[in-house]
């Protein structure tokens, strides 16, 4: 089922509760946690100690995603505060399925990013270990960026491989979701919204959440008859 995971990267760090708790209201079930190293992306942003605070205010699951050269040195870190879902960059990681190992043997649910530049297939061998796949639909590092149109493909090509093996891991998406956007996204295959901007970019944040989250259910619900008829 379609779910949306508001991105607190565009939220009021001063009034992160009272923007989880908007986002909330508007429907959103899964708070998604930017971590960004300033070395594999050029930006910094928040950690564990943030995490530690944000997990006193709210119970929706918290969804990390590691934008970190050394996640492994981290884990322990992130489940000890909080963290819920972690996901790590494929690019980043140079011994995938020990980190994704390491992140479940922390209680976690584990998930890996890939860059709108890395292909899909890449990840072949680690499908079967995850509970979900990110695709990166702008380059990682910033908010507020432009959807990139040629990451469609992906997801389609994605949710065909997950078909084929019949796995059950989930697909999300990242960066420029918005209400022009979010259609195209569940139809190729997507069920896990990730949305900052578009949700806390215009200071509401409920009504926000709320139509996204309607636009989403109405491509889900599209994409599900597409299936049924042809046979899928
Ligand atoms: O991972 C991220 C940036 O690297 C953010 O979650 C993402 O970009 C949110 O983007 P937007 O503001 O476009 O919804």
């Amino acid at each position: 089922m379609t779910e949306l995971c508001f991105s607190i990267l565009a939220a009021d760090f001063a009034h992160l509760a009272d923007d989880v708790a908007k986002a909330t209201e508007g429907g959103g079930t899964v708070v998604h946690f930017d971590v960004m190293d300033g070395v594999f992306v050029p930006n910094i942003s928040i950690g564990p100690p943030v995490l530690n605070s944000l997990r006193k205010a709210t119970a929706l699951p918290i969804d990390c995603h590691l934008m970190i050269a050394n996640a492994d040195a981290y884990i322990p870190a992130f489940a000890d505060n909080g963290a819920d879902w972690v996901s790590v960059q494929w690019e980043a990681c140079r011994h995938l399925n020990r980190t994704l190992e390491l992140i479940r043997s922390h209680g976690m649910k584990p998930g890996v990013v890939i860059n709108p530049a890395t292909p899909v297939e890449f990840l072949t061998d680690v499908l079967d270990i995850v509970d979900h796949v990110l695709v990166m639909t702008v380059n990682p590092g910033f908010g507020g960026q432009a959807f990139i149109p040629g990451t469609l493909k992906k997801i389609e090509r994605l949710a065909q491989m997950r078909q084929e093996r019949d796995l059950d891991f989930r697909i999300q998406v990242d960066g420029g979701i918005d209400h022009t956007t979010v259609e195209s996204v569940v139809k190729a295959g997507a069920e896990l919204l990730v949305a900052g901007t578009s949700v806390f970019g215009r200071g509401q944040a409920v009504e926000d959440a709320r139509s996204l989250l309607d636009l989403a259910r109405k491509a889900e619900l599209a994409r599900k008859t597409e299936l049924a008829t042809s046979g899928r």
